[in-house]
């Protein structure tokens, strides 16, 4: 049997979450949201598109690895800033008890911001994903070590037909192999971090990079902080970058952003690789 992770914890206690949260907003409450109708933005085409950074810049104020990582930081400064930066899009974690987040930090990201916003949390009912679309979000997050295949098929597709994205995010080859799903997934993320011991590896996504079929957008996870890094994943093919603390550690974590953006500038141009 597998050893329990931090991932079961959290995960556990998403489930009371929800539960009290559907009492508080009830599923017919969060269709009459000004977002519930609008036309969200292509997470996939704002990673392709030509000359980007490919960066998906985070907004994170704590972490179980690292505890509280910036808890001042204003979301308005630094989400605006990462747009105005050249990050492809923004990452903004609405867990409460493990990330300091909310989910009107996403909604506030979505007043300030024109790029495409990933709704990061721990989905495990159909719940979150109609509060994702009613927060304002682009794309959700599936976990494939939380979630059978049963339960990512019906959540992705409930989540594209809303028309939101969805990042399905691995941590090594099974858990690849038993998710794969197009019909409920656009874009596959690698996790580099080993929930076990909470270690960093980018070995992880270049481990797995050649067995993601080319159709979906590949994202690599965590643990990254510098353009060579970048190159490096690029060239086995990873288009999109998930950055959270190599920014967030800093007073101004939109700056941190900008420096890393004009070093990605200066590196090889890259060629299309998603068929
Ligand atoms: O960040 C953690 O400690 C963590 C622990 C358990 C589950 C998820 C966790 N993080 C969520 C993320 O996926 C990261 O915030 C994201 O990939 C950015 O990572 P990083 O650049 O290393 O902050």
């Amino acid at each position: 049997m597998s050893q329990a992770t931090i991932l079961d914890t959290i995960v556990t206690h998403k489930r009371q979450e929800i539960a009290s949260r559907r009492e508080l907003v009830p599923t017919k409450l969060l269709e009459t949201s000004l977002y519930f109708n609008s036309q969200p933005l292509s997470l996939r085409k704002y990673l392709l598109r030509e000359g980007g950074s490919g960066l998906i810049a985070e907004f994170k104020r704590k972490s179980p690895s690292k505890g509280w990582i910036n808890q001042y930081a204003p979301v308005e400064r630094t989400t605006l800033g990462y747009m105005q930066a050249g990050a492809a899009a923004l990452s903004v974690l609405t867990d409460t008890e493990f990330f300091g987040g909310k989910n009107e930090d996403l909604t506030t990201a979505r007043r300030f911001n024109f790029c495409p916003i990933l709704r990061k949390d721990f989905v495990v009912d159909e719940y979150q994903i109609l509060e994702a679309k009613s927060i304002g979000a682009d794309a959700v997050l599936l976990i494939a070590a939380v979630l059978t295949p049963q339960e990512i098929d019906s959540l992705g597709r409930l989540a594209r037909s809303l028309g939101l994205e969805v990042l399905l995010e691995v941590h090594d080859g099974e858990e690849l192999a038993r998710s794969i799903n197009a019909d409920a997934v656009n874009l596959i993320g690698v996790n580099n971090r080993n929930l076990h011991d909470f270690s960093l590896s980018l070995d992880t996504s270049m481990a797995l990079a050649e067995a993601i079929p080319n159709e979906f957008v590949k994202v690599s996870e965590s643990g990254i902080s510098t353009a060579a890094a970048i190159g490096q994943l690029r060239e086995v093919g990873f288009r999109g970058f998930l950055l959270g603390e190599a920014f967030m550690r800093h007073a101004r974590p939109e700056r941190a952003c900008a420096a890393l953006v004009q070093e990605i500038a200066a590196l090889p141009k890259i060629e299309s690789v998603v068929a």
